[in-house]
């Protein structure tokens, strides 16, 4: 077992008498740290995260409740935080990460889109943080151990119970069989027109959609948001739990099945009769993350809990449908059994990490979905070209040829 001990801090981070934050894990191992962001206790399951850039993307994105994110690149915090790189709909609402783990404290910010040190920003949504950790060890763990279950605990006073913290560390059911998705989708029902950033304009506004595409929402990103917008699609998004005969009800071109957070076999019981009504609607599907996930499901496929999870934004995918490699943006920590897809379900996309499943289609059908993100793919030509396979589904239908996939 590799030891996460006091001792594993570096000297060159800080040296400080009492430790005003603590990472306690499920099995008593107790690290300490220099307490950042909000104060308070949060539990849920920890991962690693291997991003080197877009930490306030990762920290606002819906998917990570219930867990707590140890970033693999040392040095976060150093572009600050702005009010415009944040992924949760509701741009108030903390329904993300519980925790962040560091290795060193974030420095003064030094960009120019910055309004906010990381750790004022934390405080404000209500995220503990802990730095000064030996994440490099943490991560050997993870890797070994799979993704252990702990509370972070933040106080300035440095006075814990670590008794309390372990027993409730230890009590914490894990991310296994628990729905998450009620609980960050925005539930209510709203329209979508803002379109993606650019330098100079920031974000645009839609002008001339051509589609109706209603977008169920488990947890959804803007950025998603925006390249539907960006595609031509007149978005209304619905609540996670909005019906078949919801959908339907707004006679949409296809239908978007988003991200979202927690165990996607515990998520069905609404999201699944939705889809099947979708599927039998025969209409153009398209599933990112845990709607890719919560689609396997409905087509009959099965769900499995991974060791360690995909968590960053350099997880080489294949899409054999093109013979193209991608490197994408991943955040999951459930995978799609292929082994478990009827006949009528091929797999597209495989990671070249570890050759778990990463997309489906319905063969013949205009219905598919990748596990990764493509609005988040560290290169646009990379993975913007689902996109366009969502929106040729959508002209098939109507009789137009297909625009060229770029990438
Ligand atoms: N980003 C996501 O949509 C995550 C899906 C699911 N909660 C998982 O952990 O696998």
């Amino acid at each position: 077992m590799i030891e996460i001990a006091t001792d594993a801090f570096g000297e060159d981070v800080w040296a400080e008498p009492v430790a005003t934050a603590l990472l306690v894990l499920a099995d008593g191992t107790i690290v300490e740290g220099r307490g950042i962001g909000a104060t308070g206790t949060a539990v849920g399951e920890v991962c690693f995260n291997t991003a080197m850039t877009g930490y306030q993307e990762i920290l606002t994105d819906p998917s990570y409740a219930g867990q707590i994110i140890t970033f693999t690149f040392p040095h976060i915090g150093n572009v600050g935080a702005n009010d415009e790189d944040i992924e949760t709909v509701n741009m108030a609402s903390s329904s993300g990460v519980r925790g962040v783990v560091l290795r060193v404290d974030p420095t003064d910010p030094s960009n120019w889109r910055s309004l906010k040190h990381l750790d004022a920003w934390l405080k404000a949504r209500g995220i503990i943080g802990i730095a000064g950790i030996d994440t490099r060890a943490l991560t050997a763990r993870i890797r070994e151990q799979g993704m252990p279950n702990a509370v972070i605990a933040h106080d300035g006073a440095g006075r814990f119970d670590r008794a309390a913290l372990a027993a409730e560390a230890k009590a914490w059911p894990g991310l296994e069989g628990m729905d998450l998705a009620k609980d960050v989708t925005s539930g209510q029902s709203f329209t979508w027109d803002e379109t993606s950033w650019t330098l100079g304009s920031g974000y645009g506004r839609q002008e001339a959609p051509v589609f109706n595409v209603v977008a169920l929402d488990y947890g959804i990103k803007r950025n998603i948001l925006r390249l539907l917008a960006d595609a031509g699609c007149r978005v209304t998004v619905l609540p996670a739990t909005a019906t078949g005969e919801d959908i339907l009800a707004h006679a949409p071109d296809g239908v978007f099945l988003s991200n979202g957070p927690g165990d996607p076999a515990a998520t069905g019981a609404y999201a699944v009769p939705a889809i099947r009504d979708v599927i039998a609607a025969d209409l153009p599907v398209f599933g990112i993350c845990l709607g890719h996930q919560m689609l396997a499901i409905a087509l009959g496929g099965e769900t499995k809990k991974m060791h360690q999870g995909h968590h960053g934004a350099n997880h080489p995918v294949k899409d054999f449908t093109t013979g193209k490699v991608e490197i994408t943006s991943m955040n999951h920590g459930f995978a799609v059994d292929t082994a478990t897809l009827p006949d009528s379900v091929e797999e597209t996309h495989v990671s070249l990490f570890d050759g778990s499943n990463c997309g489906i289609r319905v063969k013949d059908r205009p219905i598919f979905s990748v596990q990764y993100h493509p609005e988040a793919s560290p290169g646009p030509r990379d993975s913007h070209y689902l996109f366009t396979r969502f929106v040729n589904a959508m002209r098939a239908r109507r009789g137009e040829p297909p625009l060229p996939e770029r990438g």
